[in-house]
């Protein structure tokens, strides 16, 4: 897991390494701008010229440190900074080396506001500000913002984009649009947000190793999922297990013109590792059911409310609502899983447009059985009021969590799964490709199958979401983002999985 921590949090990071490594912060600048040198140098070549924008804090150090390091690679580098003064520290030794090779210095002036003529093929190295960003950019650093922006020149931005407000959304859009951001040891919340993503590009975290003692001290309250199995234990199986120590997971979902909903649930449930799938739908689609998944169970929708068949067939786990339709069949059932279930729940789609009206047995509920939601952006506005942007939204999605103690996984790219702590996890996998109708029929079931094998409800959270991403991406390798569909992700989940195994 890679850590998500504020700008000021990060400061501490710094400081923590430089007093227990110990390094000398100039070094640690050395160390961060040879990380960055070596993964531009990879991807960029001396034939193109390059220019480096440094201002006078140490994101500048870093500029021209990297600025030295490139003309030792045999690149041609110009350096332009704006005339402020004074440099902090390290950033005026790194000057001093600068000039010591032989390098100059294009000054623009406040008061004689005039940019250099930039060569369309150069390259041009955002080092303005980096993450000690205390306020918006205004007046003539806004205008060089506002200049780079207008030039036709990739921008690889150092640590972050200048202008960008690490922690959030940024006001205005004094904010440098980088093809490429290469960013130091940690992800910023910034990058999670789609509003953001004009102004970093294609993001890369360097490892500039930073002391691990921080993180062990300090854990974030938030990490991007690399790789389920650094934060969770899959369940392991004996050679003596049977379908019935694998767990039951029951599904209630379909419905006459959303049948297939409950084709793919089942599908992904059959796919997760679970003994017994049991869907509850209607006896009119049980040889749909059958026909499509054969090593499925049909069960009356009523199953879902009959406390006598959920504990003779040991159901361990009930996942509900995709394909369902908002009446009143579906109203008593979802109520009668709220008062009475003794397992965990899972709610989705249509059975979360019903919650609207629950939430006071949610509530209840939740002091009772794990809970998991997973509500698509509209899905979570329904339920819980409209957000303007997702940084409001994901902030009412952690109220929410903790408030009603249950996990929310707010699906999208980079797919939030917030916990009852209110600690986040960013998804890294999936792709534009599964943004179509069934995708979430699939997670829905695979999710469920999890949680009857006994995953807790944040693992079978993070585990699923991945695995729903890594199958969805797998798929897209086969066939494409066009053409796959939602029942190729739950198809590729085998793929998955040995992802999961293989790369751990
Ligand atoms: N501290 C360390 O040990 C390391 C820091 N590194 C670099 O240091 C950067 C952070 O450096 P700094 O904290 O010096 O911050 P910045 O380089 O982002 O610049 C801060 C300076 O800009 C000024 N400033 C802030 N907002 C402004 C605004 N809106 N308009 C005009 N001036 C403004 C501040 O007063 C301060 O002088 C990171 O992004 C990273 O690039 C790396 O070298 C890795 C190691
Ligand atoms: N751009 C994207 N990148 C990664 N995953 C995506 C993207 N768009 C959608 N997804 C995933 O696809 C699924 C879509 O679910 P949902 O919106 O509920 O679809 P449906 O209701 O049609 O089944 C979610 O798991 C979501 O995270
Ligand atoms: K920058």
């Amino acid at each position: 897991m890679i850590p998500i921590y504020s700008a000021n949090e990060i400061k501490q990071w710094d400081a923590f390494s430089i007093q227990h490594e110990p390094i000398a912060s100039i070094d640690l600048m050395e160390r961060a701008s040879q990380t960055f040198t070596q993964r531009f140098v990879a991807q960029f070549s001396p034939e193109q010229p390059v220019y480096v924008l440094a201002g006078k804090g140490n994101n500048g150090g870093d500029g021209l440190a990297i600025a030295r390091m490139l003309r030792q690679h045999g690149f041609d580098v110009q350096v332009i900074m704006p005339s402020v003064h004074p440099l902090s520290h390290d950033c005026e030794l790194n000057y001093q080396r600068w000039l010591a090779l032989g390098g100059t210095v294009l000054q623009i002036d406040e008061t004689n506001f005039q940019f250099p003529n930039i060569p369309a093929d150069a390259i041009l190295i955002d080092a303005l500000f980096g993450t000690g960003l205390s306020r918006l950019l205004t007046g003539w650093m806004a205008a060089i913002v506002a200049h780079i922006n207008s030039l036709p020149n990739t921008v690889v931005a150092v640590d972050v984009p200048s202008g960008l407000w690490c922690d959030g959304l940024t006001e205005g859009d004094a904010v440098i649009q980088a093809d490429y951001c290469f960013t130091f040891q940690c992800i910023k919340l910034a990058f999670m947000l789609p509003e953001n993503a004009g102004y970093v590009g294609e993001w890369e975290v360097l490892d500039i190793g930073l002391h691990p003692g921080f993180v062990q001290q300090q854990p974030p309250k938030a990490g991007f999922v690399t790789h389920p199995l650094a934060v969770l234990q899959p369940i392991q199986y004996d050679r003596f297990a049977h379908k019935g120590t694998r767990g039951h997971a029951l599904l209630g979902a379909g419905s006459t013109a959303m049948m297939g909903a409950a084709v793919m649930a089942t599908h992904a449930a059959l796919r997760s590792g679970a003994g017994l799938v049991t869907v509850a739908t209607e006896a009119s689609a049980w040889p749909l059911i059958q026909q499509t998944n054969p090593e499925a169970i049909c069960a009356a929708k009523g199953a879902l409310a009959n406390e006598s068949f959920q504990l003779q067939r040991r159901i361990k786990a009930i996942g509900v609502g995709s394909g369902w339709v908002a009446d009143e069949e579906h109203i008593q059932l979802l109520a009668w899983l709220l008062e009475n279930s003794s397992v965990p729940l899972l709610i989705d789609a249509t059975a979360l447009s019903l919650l609207v009206d629950m939430l006071p047995i949610l509530e209840l509920a939740a002091l009772r059985i794990p809970i998991v939601l997973t509500p698509h952006v509209g899905e979570f506005d329904r339920l819980f009021g409209h957000s303007n942007n997702h940084a409001l939204r994901l902030e009412k999605a952690i109220h929410m969590a903790k408030h009603y103690r249950l996990c929310i996984v707010l699906k999208g790219a980079y797919t939030r799964i917030v916990l009852p702590n209110g600690h986040v996890y960013f998804n890294s996998t999936g792709n534009h490709g599964m943004a179509k109708a069934g995708s979430g029929d699939v997670l829905a079931g695979l999710m469920t199958g999890l949680l009857a094998q006994g995953y807790a409800v944040q693992d079978a959270a993070i585990l699923a979401v991945w695995l729903h991403g890594s199958a969805g991406d797998a798929a897209a390798k086969a066939m494409g983002t066009e053409a796959m569909t939602a029942m190729d992700i739950a198809k590729h989940l085998p793929q998955a999985w040995q992802h999961l195994n293989y790369t751990r």
